[in-house]
């Protein structure tokens, strides 16, 4: 058993031998469907994150939890999504020798925390169950807690949101096993020996697993220690080991569509515009005064009414708020808009705590900062020194990736309505 984070950077080996498991040689945040404080609900809880596989169906030498989606190693949006969720107390990520350093270095590089390394087995069921052997308090300096219930999520689905987990947790909790699922895409039919059709599946009555799935810790933890080599070498699912070896009968969940896994290469590319699609349906208007009747207020409230698919939060930085640190968690598109003052620290102050933040190393965020100024009483000279300045700004933030564009707009003092401003420049930088 390791603990993350550690040492150098280093890419991910490749895989060389093919499938491991046959034999050849990879917040503050809302408060879900499911209701009240999950904490005091489920008692302790620890994920297992299996990642020691080879993505032999991809196809691709990089074992796909280590393939990069915009710029970022798919494994570290799963961690990401589940480090979110502050109810879950440790999270055990199993990998392979060869790409433990290549781990170690995602960690630190993406800030992961609450992460536990264990060595993956050369199956996905032998990998799962170094998982829970390190959570099992019986590893010699181990420094993990038994946990009362286990979440199994595969590395490779990195979709999965707090409401799903909850919702499986809760349920695991009183039937012992629950699980994810899906309604089948196709129909599923069994072939006979020779390669014709033996019969087919009602597909209305089948349902595909999907992941996460949750379990008592003791009783996952007994059927993987009661199941066969042959369940260990050839079985795909946890909840059957359940059901085998203790009895508990799942609880189906129904799941979202995003929770399918990355099997193959086009999964990259949908993982990919899931991603930018995700990332492009919030804004956060960052405005630089409390006073409800300010340009700022009132363009934020024209967002949210023009933008109907868009979340449109807003928050206040000014010289004594700090609080705009738990609104970048998951917001990538930024409107600053600096009324009264015509100073530039507020935005030097956001590009800042962006820079802090591991945002910008994960794709580029976006800020438009919009500069107010009575065009009647500013002189021509003052305008010009804030295009030099949000130029300069524009150029310093590129590096980061940060893309600050630039909108001076003529607000008048008597201006009462954001229809009365009147955009007079426009800048764009990146
Ligand atoms: N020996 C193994 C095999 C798989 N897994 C993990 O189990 C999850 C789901 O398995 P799958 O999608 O089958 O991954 P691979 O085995 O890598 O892919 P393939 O079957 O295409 O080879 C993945 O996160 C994978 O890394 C694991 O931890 N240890
Ligand atoms: O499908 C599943 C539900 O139980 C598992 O998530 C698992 O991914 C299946 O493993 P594999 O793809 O390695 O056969």
């Amino acid at each position: 058993m390791e603990s993350g984070p550690c040492s150098r950077p280093a890419e991910p080996r490749h895989c060389v031998s093919g499938r491991a498991g046959a034999g050849l040689a990879f917040p503050a945040f809302p408060l879900s469907a499911a209701g009240a404080e999950p904490g005091s609900r489920i008692g302790t809880v620890a994920a297992v994150l299996p990642a020691g596989g080879c993505g032999e169906r991809m196809g691709v030498r990089t074992p796909k939890q280590f393939c990069r989606v915009l710029e970022r190693p798919l494994i570290s949006y799963t961690l990401q999504a589940m480090e979110r969720v502050c109810w879950i107390k440790d999270i055990v990520v199993t990998v392979t020798g060869e790409n433990m350093e290549a781990m170690r270095s995602i960690i630190q590089r993406y800030g992961h925390k609450r992460i536990s390394l264990a060595e993956a087995g050369a199956t996905r069921h032998r990998s799962i169950f170094n998982g829970l052997k390190a959570l099992a308090e019986d590893q010699p300096g181990c420094e993990l807690t038994r946990p009362e219930v286990v979440i199994i999520h595969d590395a490779v689905r990195p979709f999965v949101e707090e409401d799903i987990l909850l919702r499986v947790v809760l349920a695991a909790k009183e039937h012992g096993a629950a699980g994810a699922i899906r309604p089948l895409v196709s129909t599923v039919v069994s072939p006979s020996a020779d390669g014709h059709l033996d019969h087919s599946l009602d597909r209305a009555k089948h349902r595909a697993s999907e992941m996460p799935q949750a379990f008592h810790f003791d009783v996952i933890y007994e059927a993987y220690q009661k199941c066969s080599d042959f369940d260990l070498e050839f079985g795909t699912e946890c909840l059957q080991l359940a059901l085998k070896y203790c009895h508990r009968k799942a609880k189906l969940v129904e799941g979202t569509p995003d929770l399918w896994k990355v099997t193959y290469k086009q999964d990259l590319c949908a993982a990919e515009a899931m991603i930018k699609e995700k990332i492009s349906q919030e804004i956060c208007v960052v405005v630089n005064t409390k006073d409800e009747e300010s340009v700022g207020h009132l363009l934020e409230e024209v967002l949210r009414n023009e933008l109907n698919c868009i979340k449109v939060t807003s928050t206040v930085l000014d010289r004594t708020s700090g609080d705009i640190e738990n609104f970048i968690d998951q917001c990538y598109s930024f409107i600053c808009v600096n009324v009264v003052s015509s100073e530039s620290r507020e935005t030097r102050k956001l590009l800042s705590i962006l820079e802090e933040s591991s945002l910008p190393l994960l794709y580029p965020v976006v800020v438009v900062l919009v500069h107010c100024f009575d065009f009647t009483v500013v002189p021509l000279a003052q305008k010009m020194e804030n295009l030099v300045w949000i130029r300069e700004l524009a150029k310093e933030a590129k590096g980061r990736n940060v893309l600050l564009s630039g909108v001076l707009l003529n607000h008048s003092q008597d201006c009462c309505c954001s229809s009365d401003c009147q955009v007079k420049a426009q800048m764009l930088c990146g």
